[in-house]
């Protein structure tokens, strides 16, 4: 059995004095593509902020490769291995795609930002033949990978990825999933927020539903239709389920 490399144990985190999440158990071995997805305010960003020290941890563990890392903060989370590609428009719109590049290899010896730039270029060939253009005339798609290659850039052993198909058009939202899936098939672990369920059900190896802040759902895509999961994030339970467990 492959070790889990995170594990989260009865993890109960929000902002301020408002709770979110009530008790999140969620383990992801390593390689694995996890599609995080859930009702409208679950908390799936909530658990992607938290695990990146976005929020405040009240309760349960973050073990990441046998550390507690729930009381990091993000740029010590960072250099554990862990990016996060926020939700929305986060690159720098009037700058080229290659300072764009550069400016999140912000981290690193200058000495190694050609190589790694580089590196994201041989992942990303779309982003190459972009190289100096400015990230805000591209198209959403095309920026969305930039947000995307910038986490990547930092060689993340996870990358928690938050709803990368808000306001795309149905082919760049194609083009996105497909570099998702390319460099999950080269190994890199993801953990994906996605309110599109039939994009992420298509690409994920496993589907966790959350609701109430809350796991309710934990398996393989293959082992739910889409009006079982309609059900569950209404209600909570699938069809012929009477205990509700909140
Ligand atoms: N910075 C914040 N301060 C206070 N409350 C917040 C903050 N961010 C989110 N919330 C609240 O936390 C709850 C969970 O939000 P979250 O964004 O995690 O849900 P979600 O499952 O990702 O939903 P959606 O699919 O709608 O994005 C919501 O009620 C939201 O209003």
């Amino acid at each position: 059995m492959v070790e889990p490399s995170l594990s989260i144990k009865g993890l109960r985190a929000g902002y301020g004095s408002l709770d979110i999440l009530n008790g999140v158990d969620l383990d992801v071995p390593q390689g694995q593509f996890v599609a995080l997805m859930g009702p409208n305010g679950a908390g799936k960003s909530t658990l992607l902020k938290t695990l990146y020290g976005m929020t405040t941890v009240k309760g349960g563990s973050i073990n990441w490769q046998g550390k507690d890392i729930s009381a990091l903060k993000s740029r010590a989370i960072l250099a554990e291995g862990i990016s996060w590609v926020p939700q929305g428009r986060c690159n720098f719109p009037v700058m080229t795609v290659d300072e764009n590049l550069q400016m999140a290899a912000y981290t690193l010896r200058d000495s190694k930002v050609k190589a790694e730039r580089d590196y994201v270029y041989n992942l990303f060939p779309i982003l190459k033949t972009r190289r100096n253009t400015l990230a805000g005339n591209m198209s959403g798609g095309e920026q969305q990978l930039l947000e995307v290659a910038m986490a990547v850039l930092q060689r993340p052993k996870i990358l928690l990825v938050d709803e990368p198909s808000v306001g795309l058009s149905p082919t760049a939202i194609g083009i996105v999933f497909d570099e998702l899936l390319r460099i999950n098939a080269a190994g890199q672990t993801i953990l994906l927020v996605e309110q599109n369920t039939k994009k992420a059900m298509a690409v994920a190896q496993r589907a966790v539903i959350l609701r109430l802040g809350k796991v309710i759902w934990d398996g393989r895509p293959a082992d739910i239709t889409h009006d079982e999961l309609g059900e569950l994030f209404l209600t909570g339970r699938m069809r012929g389920e009477t205990d509700v467990e909140q």
